[in-house]
């Protein structure tokens, strides 16, 4: 990524605010000048300087915040790109790593130019150049103007302390309620029996749901957090104004004569507009503690990693020898498949036909041996199979993107005739868009929707699972001439309770059930007949 624009943001931000404290320190001294000042003043020449500093102060505000977004523009979809790669052949194991999660963390990583670095770097260089000033030109009051830049640091010091606790704990407690909201969604199908709820007045003859995660805690610790800040600059414009007192009545310098030149009125007046110019540091430096909290969160991201394997042909057959998904307890496969043709593996509910198709395309990792064309194949996602799930995932986006979301260029007459031949032909046009998460799609839409896009990916291997549920006798006979079809130059394997007639199965697997006492007297094994 480029960082030049970051850069400039900073300069800018810098001419900016360099510019407001100069016109400050000249309009003060002009003001009280003018005053005294004797016949023949050149009163244009401080005017057009205090005129064309107005003007410069306004163009490099604008250009700083133009140049600022751009460059937060670009860096989110650099910050972006770095998640992506970090997630890349891996999945979140957080639950409550949600996709708004991630965009957060990701826009405060990306913002700290314009949230933090800018206007603290900037406040810091412009109170530095004040104290140098000031004591080179030996100005009245200095000393007053060094105490309060002291103050200022140790109140932004103390302040971003406490702002980091706070965030931390603004972080604990958004994950907590992400997670919270996350069951509470998935369990929606079960409000009704929640107790609470018979005791619960309606609302327009509804019941109201009173176990709703609550976002209190996360708002009560930002507004603490924004409070905190408020209040630190406050106490802060407290002390400046007390130094502008002290110095006006000469209660700790006494008043000398050279109080009374015009250019003693300039430290008071860059006391006196110290919050404005300086104030903004005690938030800046909240942002900076939710920076690093989401800098953390970013690189504590939970993951596991997927393998992937390259493609693998199959020309001659599949062999598994005492295989089945590591770490559950289901009976071990012995078994050869053929190149091409329709097995249907059956077996009671439970007994480990979902995991053993998962298993085989890679999905989850398995104990055993796998064997293609005599070759033994490692664990690992083998990228041109295909599992295609008994409850599918749906993007939120178009038909024509759920069919091709790697946008590898499949043609849309394609996808077109395949849905038609699925018995889909509700689902067009492929620009339709298909709601969030496909929710707006039956089970048996979904079903054949994710079947659609295997096939269409030209997948050497199909296993799919439980592809008739829930459709009807219709629908089961498009979409087994559909699989027979690809069956021609293809395997497929069909975990499945039912078999429907029309399905041209090749063999059939049939797989027990796991009992304690089978797995103990030593696993069995099961040959296709
Ligand atoms: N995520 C999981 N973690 C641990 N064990 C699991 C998990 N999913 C399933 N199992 C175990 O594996 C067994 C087999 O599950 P699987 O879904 O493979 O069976 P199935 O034959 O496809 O069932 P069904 O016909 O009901 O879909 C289950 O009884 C369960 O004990």
């Amino acid at each position: 990524m480029k960082s030049k624009p970051a850069y400039l943001t900073l300069l800018l931000a810098l001419l900016h605010g360099v510019a407001g404290i100069t016109i400050l320190v000249i309009s003060s001294w002009f003001i009280a000048i003018s005053a005294i000042a004797p016949v023949g003043f050149n009163y244009v020449i401080p005017a057009v300087v205090i005129r064309a500093l107005a003007l410069l102060r306004i163009a490099s505000g604008y250009a700083s915040m133009w140049v600022g977004h751009n460059d937060l523009l670009a860096r989110i979809a650099g910050v972006r790109l770095r998640v992506f790669r970090q997630l890349e052949n891996s999945k979140i194991t957080d639950k409550a790593f949600t996709t708004e999660a991630l965009a957060q963390h990701t826009e405060e990583l990306a913002s700290r130019w314009i949230a933090w670095i800018a206007p603290l770097s900037n406040i810091t260089f412009i109170f530095t150049n004040l104290c140098v000033v000031a004591v080179w030109f030996n100005l009245p009051s200095t000393s007053f103007l060094i105490t309060l830049f002291a103050i200022w640091l140790v109140a932004v010091v103390v302040q971003g302390l406490g702002a980091l606790n706070i965030a931390k704990r603004v972080t604990t407690e958004n994950k907590a309620f992400r997670q919270q909201s996350a069951d509470f969604l998935n369990c929606s199908a079960i409000w009704h029996l929640n107790k609470a709820m018979n005791n619960m007045p309606k609302e327009e003859g509804r019941h109201v749901i009173n176990s709703v995660p609550s976002a209190d805690r996360v708002w009560r610790q930002q507004t603490t957090q924004k409070d905190k800040a408020l209040r630190a600059s406050w106490w802060f414009q407290g002390a400046a104004f007390f130094a502008v007192v002290l110095v006006m009545s000469g209660a700790v310098s006494p008043i000398s004569d050279f109080s009374y030149m015009p250019i003693a009125i300039v430290v008071p007046m860059i006391l006196m507009a110290a919050p404005d110019w300086a104030g903004a540091a005690f938030h800046s430096i909240t942002k900076f503690a939710q920076h690093k909290q989401s800098a953390k969160a970013l690189k504590n991201l939970k993951t596991s990693p997927i393998k992937l394997l390259e493609r693998t042909e199959l020309h001659h057959s599949l062999t598994l020898s005492g295989y089945t998904a590591k770490n559950r307890r289901l009976p071990l496969v012995s078994a050869t498949f053929p190149a091409t043709g329709i097995v249907c593996i059956s077996g009671p509910s439970g007994c480990g036909k979902s995991s053993l198709l998962q298993s085989i395309a890679g999905v989850l990792p398995s104990t055993g041996i796998k064997e293609v064309d005599g070759m033994r194949i490692p664990d690992g996602l083998i990228t041109n199979w295909r599992y295609v799930e008994q409850e599918p995932i749906v993007l939120s986006g178009s038909v024509s993107s759920n069919l091709d979301p790697a946008g590898m260029g499949i043609p849309l007459d394609d996808m077109t005739n395949l849905l038609a031949q699925l018995g889909l032909e509700a689902l067009l046009p492929l620009s339709m868009w298909v709601g969030k998460a496909g929710r707006t799609l039956s089970g048996g839409e979904r079903k054949r929707l994710a079947l659609a896009r295997a096939i269409l990916s030209h997948a050497k291997v199909l296993l799919v699972d439980e592809p008739f549920e829930g459709l009807d006798v219709t629908t089961q006979h498009k979409v087994c001439e559909v699989l027979n079809r690809y069956a021609a130059n293809h395997l497929i394997l069909v975990a499945s309770h039912v078999t429907p007639s029309a399905l041209n199965v090749s063999s059939t697997l049939l797989l027990e059930e796991a009992r304690m006492d089978n797995l103990c007297a030593g696993q069995h094994a099961i040959r296709l007949p």
